[in-house]
């Protein structure tokens, strides 16, 4: 007893030190080279709390009082945001000799997607990876998914149960979180995979998914409950992509315009062809990578429809004026989509005011200056960008909170899309001088752009066509965000009031 009363006064000794420590480091003056450091009291833990709660207040608050340039501890790591186009350039844009991500994104994604891709393999290793999803993403595959997608739609307004009768409450978030990755199973992935998307691939899906726990940028390999179920489900869920192609291979299928396709057909520089495990793990990578982010995306588009039942009305009258002429809709098209350009802006608007991904994070390498400044950012640093931060910014966006599609009618920006580096055989976009960034810019820069707005421009076009929304309150609000895992949402649950727009009994209005 008396050995523990002496360990614990030990142990509230050495906290008490630490602590004090830690604030009179602070306050001791900085070098110049340094950029300014936002305070905080317990070392280690640092500000990973006010980070935590809520990025976005985080950076901007602290943007107020530093500048563009400031440094943060988060759980022992010192952490640099630079934000405004400079910040995304340094940052997104920075050379790979100088920057990493994979140092950063490897522990954490590793265990989830697999070994030797990604951000398991060398970044000229990635970038042919990059190439060969970004190559099947073809004119003739994005055709083929159209209809694949909005049957998969109509299969979920018919058999789900969420739409029964007239009109209802639904919690959109897991709604559109469920037809989210039917949609893409169907199209990206491919028959066999969407046949799958049962209970057990649904639980596979989740174990896997829980393996993105903030606590596994440092812990990854922690022999925790949630670690090792992620274990079990990456070993189950490349086993299903392995018998896949076994039987692809072993010609049980005809030859179609998914990915997993694309991929078998795939050769390295060097004349190999992908590895099967690469390719099951590879994706693993896109289904894990595409999911968050565009349900994300299609449950804040939904909701801010509910809160603007004009806007939902104008998408509607959209489709009837430019696709029927006035008359009766047929099924939706790829060369559809062109002639839908409020549509295309909901999507725009909806990735500038929510992005899914807050924080753009490298490790630096070497002692890095940042032009135009006095500042070195050190290699014990790791970066980070936000490109939130200027799509958020009434310097370039007036009225910049407010979600307003017709905003871009009237702008001509080009939001990073890739301005390839001239030369290479791998392309690497280029432009990141632009406030809007959703998809990221440089080497990193996010490879299922297209086929993200197809497939979000589809399933809210369907929805569109079948009905109207509200809010429960009938008030023009959103949720607020919930930054609690790593990519951000909807405060679950997110409710919302449907309206079927054909009554089922009396056929079309
Ligand atoms: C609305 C939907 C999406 C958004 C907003 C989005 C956003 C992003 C962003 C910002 C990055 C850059 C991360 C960084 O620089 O560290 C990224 C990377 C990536 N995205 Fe997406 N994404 C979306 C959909 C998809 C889809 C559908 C796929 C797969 C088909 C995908 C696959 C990837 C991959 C593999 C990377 C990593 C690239 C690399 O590190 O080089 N994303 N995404």
């Amino acid at each position: 007893m008396d050995t523990f009363l002496r360990f614990c006064q030990w142990l509230a000794l050495m906290t008490v030190v630490a602590v004090v420590g830690n604030i009179l480091r602070q306050l001791l003056p900085r070098s110049k080279s340094e950029p300014p450091a936002v305070f905080h009291w317990l070392p280690v833990v640092g500000n990973a709390v006010s980070y935590g709660t809520d990025p976005y207040k985080f950076f901007t608050e602290n943007r107020e009082k530093f500048g563009d340039i400031f440094t943060f501890v988060l759980l022992g790591k010192k952490i640099t945001c630079y934000f405004g186009l400079d910040g995304n350039e340094f940052i997104l844009n920075g050379k790979q000799s100088d920057l990493n991500a994979e140092e950063i994104y490897g522990p954490l994604t590793t265990p989830v997607f697999g070994s030797d891709i990604v951000y398991d393999c060398p970044n000229s290793k990635l970038m042919e990876q990059k190439k060969f999803v970004k190559f099947g993403l073809t004119q003739r595959a994005l055709e083929d998914h159209v209809p694949r997608i909005e049957g998969e739609v109509f299969d979920y307004i018919k058999g789900s149960g969420v739409f029964r009768g007239e009109s209802g409450t639904f919690d959109v978030s897991k709604t559109l979180s469920e037809i989210t990755i039917f949609t893409a199973g169907r199209a990206l992935q491919g028959d066999e995979v969407r046949a799958k998307l049962t209970n057990e691939f649904a639980s596979l899906y989740h174990d896997l998914d829980m393996g993105f726990q903030p606590a596994n940028f440092m812990l990854p390999w922690a022999p925790l409950p949630y670690n090792r179920r992620r274990d079990a489900a990456h070993a189950k869920m490349r086993g299903i992509y392995l018998d896949i192609i076994k039987k692809r291979r072993d010609g049980g299928s005809e030859e179609r315009s998914d990915m997993i396709w694309n991929l078998m057909n795939c050769q390295y520089k060097d004349g190999r062809p992908i590895p099967d495990k690469e390719i099951a793990h590879m994706m693993i990578c896109l289904l894990m990578a595409g999911q968050h982010t565009s349900s994300s995306a299609s449950s804040w588009m939904i909701l801010h429809l509910a809160s603007r039942p004009d806007i939902t009305e104008e998408l509607y009258e959209e489709q009837v004026q430019n696709l029927a002429g006035g008359g009766r809709l047929g099924p939706l098209q790829y060369g559809d989509l062109d002639k839908l350009p409020l549509l295309r802006n909901v999507v725009k608007e909806t990735l500038r005011v929510h992005s899914s991904i807050h924080s753009v994070m490298r490790k630096v390498r070497k002692p890095i200056p940042v032009p135009g400044t006095s500042f070195v950012v050190q290699a014990d640093k790791v970066l980070l960008a936000s490109p939130l931060v200027t799509a958020l910014d009434e310097e370039f966006f007036p009225n910049a909170k407010h979600w307003d599609p017709h905003r871009w009618e009237s702008r001509a920006d080009k939001d990073g899309e890739d301005e390839e580096e001239e030369g290479g055989d791998v392309p690497i976009s280029k432009g990141s001088r632009s406030p809007y960034l959703p998809f990221g810019a440089g080497r990193h820069r996010c490879i299922g752009e297209k086929f993200a707005y197809l497939n979000l421009s589809v399933i809210v076009a369907t929805m569109v066509r079948e009905f109207r929304f509200y809010t429960l309150d009938g008030k023009k609000t959103v949720p607020r965000t919930d930054y609690t895992s790593l990519f951000s949402r909807p405060v679950q649950p997110a409710m919302a009031r449907w309206e079927r727009r054909y009554s089922q009994s009396a056929g079309k209005e």
